[in-house]
């Protein structure tokens, strides 16, 4: 329909109803191949003259863009280049994704994303995402389905207000879902149509943003209690409603009082999967399982000290105490009493509990109350020491000497993200510890030498689970998840890890045989679904690692008739 409105301005209904051939091919990135259209598709769908005479490979295309990419310094500077090869062909972004998977998850996910969502306003070009806000309080349901995709199988989900170790990010956090979708789909194998990144914004509370004119989000305080509650109420029955009970909602990013709110709320009518709590603690579980094969003993023989008492910190805790109590004749009460956890006022103890946030209480165990980490470790004498504190540099010189003088082979893991969060360097705990230090951490760190040795640390990030686990939720039709399924993903994960891993120093298999390693924790993880009548897939698949392996998108063109 055509016309004028009062101004003069042409008016014109944005309607285009066509199959897609030609100019509307190529600038489809579902769809487009570029230089690899054939002769042939180049004839069949008036691609004649629209590209270059040249007829290059996939892999050939994927090395000119990883030449391009390596010319870049500047980590933001590739992560823009990649972000835009997604939006512009994308099998081709998800081929080198999964092809490169070591060198391009610091440019796609942490650290990079990290950078790109603090500049996000100024790097923004095209939406990726959907966004809802307050404004769509009451239609909610009809801002969903203005996504163009209606097969929806994930989505992930964050209001912004504790990006990585960063802070308050509001609106900015958008680069998280997006980020941990290509992560599904390169590394967990879920189609990418599949996959619906969604950022919640209710405010920020950061000052900076709120006073950057180029802000994307709404300009004011966060909404809280009620106001907050009815917008993520409304969300959540709604995804429900339009996708089906099948489809899972993982929970990214939130600050620890509405994370711990939401999954409670929604553990037991939706299929919600809260990341910084269950699936790094997931991913910490299965480390230290894979630990005890060069430690020696089991879990229950350790003593477990915690630097942060948020998400992930008491999200690890309850399950390391879970895993004993299964594992052996203790009750988890006893099994929480091996693990201790110290916070911005100290160690966290029975004196202070009447003030503690819910979440800490279980862990607030009967001894004097300590008012820092060192005399903390003095004191308790931990095997374990672990960081989830979101603040940098905190374990010191000092702090990893004294681990070294308790312990023959102290384990580390500075989990903070992204790097400048790390609560130390690899090469800090290596040299710190004489090399006796076993040590992982949240974000990547390259090789370390000390002496005659080459240490290669460890990434415990959640990005070794949650691909692996969503697709075995997807893949057995699961309408639950239920903890027994995380400590399956833990299992499947040290199952993976080979003795040249460990030769090297590190407690996870290298990120390269990831979609292996994704395939197998699937596996795990809808295995444990069906024994637990949570699979709604029958009949169960007989072969799963092959199942989980068959269901995976691959990348590679089609040829199209
Ligand atoms: O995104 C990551 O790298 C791990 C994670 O969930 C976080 O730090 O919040
Ligand atoms: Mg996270």
């Amino acid at each position: 329909m055509m016309g004028n409105n009062e101004d003069g301005d042409q008016l014109f209904t944005p309607w285009n109803v066509s199959i897609a051939s030609g100019h509307t091919l190529l600038r489809d990135p579902r769809l487009n191949k570029g230089l690899a259209f054939t002769e042939k598709e180049r004839e069949s769908h008036y691609l004649t003259g629209l590209l270059p005479p040249m007829i290059a490979s996939q892999e050939l295309q994927e090395k000119k863009v990883l030449h391009m990419l390596r010319q870049y310094e500047v980590p933001l500077q590739r992560y823009i280049a990649m972000i835009d090869l997604q939006e512009r062909n994308e099998r081709l972004f998800y081929k080198l994704l999964v092809d490169h998977v070591e060198e391009l998850l610091p440019v796609v996910y942490t650290p990079t994303v990290g950078e790109a969502c603090q500049k996000f306003g100024s790097i923004f070009h095209r939406p990726q995402g959907l966004y809802i806000s307050l404004k769509d309080k009451g239609k909610v349901l009809e801002v969903l389905k203005n996504w163009p995709e209606r097969n929806i199988q994930v989505i992930v989900v964050t209001d912004g207000e504790r990006i990585l170790g960063l802070g308050d990010l509001g609106c900015q956090g958008m680069g998280i879902p997006v980020g941990k979708l290509s992560l599904y789909t390169a590394l967990g194998g879920v189609r990418p149509s599949a996959c619906l990144p969604i950022t919640i914004d209710v405010g920020t509370n950061n000052e900076k943003l709120l006073n950057d004119e180029f802000y994307i989000g709404l300009k004011q305080n966060r909404a809280r209690g009620q106001e907050y509650d009815e917008l993520l109420e409304e969300f959540m029955t709604a995804v429900k409603r339009i996708y089906g009970e099948k489809i899972l909602v993982q929970f990214e990013d939130f600050a620890n009082h509405n994370a711990f709110t939401l999954l409670n709320k929604y553990r037991t009518t939706h299929l919600v999967f809260n990341d910084d709590i269950q699936g790094t603690a997931s991913v910490v579980l299965g480390g230290l399982l894979s630990a005890l094969k060069l430690l020696g003993g089991t879990l229950s023989d350790h003593t477990f000290l915690f630097l942060g008492a948020g998400e992930a910190g008491t999200g690890i805790a309850e399950l390391i105490a879970l895993q004993i109590s299964k594992k052996t004749d203790i009750a988890l009460e006893e099994a929480r009493k091996k693990i201790w956890l110290v916070d911005s006022k100290g160690l966290v103890v029975s004196a202070r509990k009447e003030s503690l946030q819910h979440f800490k209480q279980p862990w607030a165990h009967e001894r004097e109350p300590i008012n820092n980490l060192l005399d903390a470790i003095k004191e308790i004498k931990p095997s374990v020491l672990i960081g989830t504190s979101g603040v940098g540099g905190q374990f010191t010189q000092e702090v990893v000497e004294t681990m070294s003088s308790i312990n023959e082979k102290p384990l580390i893991m500075a989990l903070s993200n992204p790097t400048s969060q790390a609560e130390c360097t690899a090469e800090e705990a290596y040299t710190w510890s004489k090399g006796r230090a076993i040590f992982a951490s949240g974000s990547p760190f390259s090789p370390v030498t000390y002496g005659d040795n080459v240490f290669v640390p460890g990434q415990a990030n959640n990005a070794y689970i949650f691909p692996g686990f969503g697709l075995g939720l997807i893949m057995c039709g699961a309408t639950r998840v239920h903890d027994d399924l995380l400590l399956a993903a833990s299992e499947g994960l040290a199952a993976q890890v080979e003795e040249e891993d460990f030769a090297k120093g590190r407690l996870y298999p290298p990120y390269s045989c990831i979609r292996k390693i994704s395939a197998n924790i699937a596996a795990t993880v809808a295995d444990k679904a069906y024994e637990l009548g949570l699979a709604s897939l029958l009949p169960r698949p007989t072969d799963l690692v092959q199942f989980a392996e068959s269901c995976m998108y691959d990348p590679t063109y089609p040829n199209y008739r």
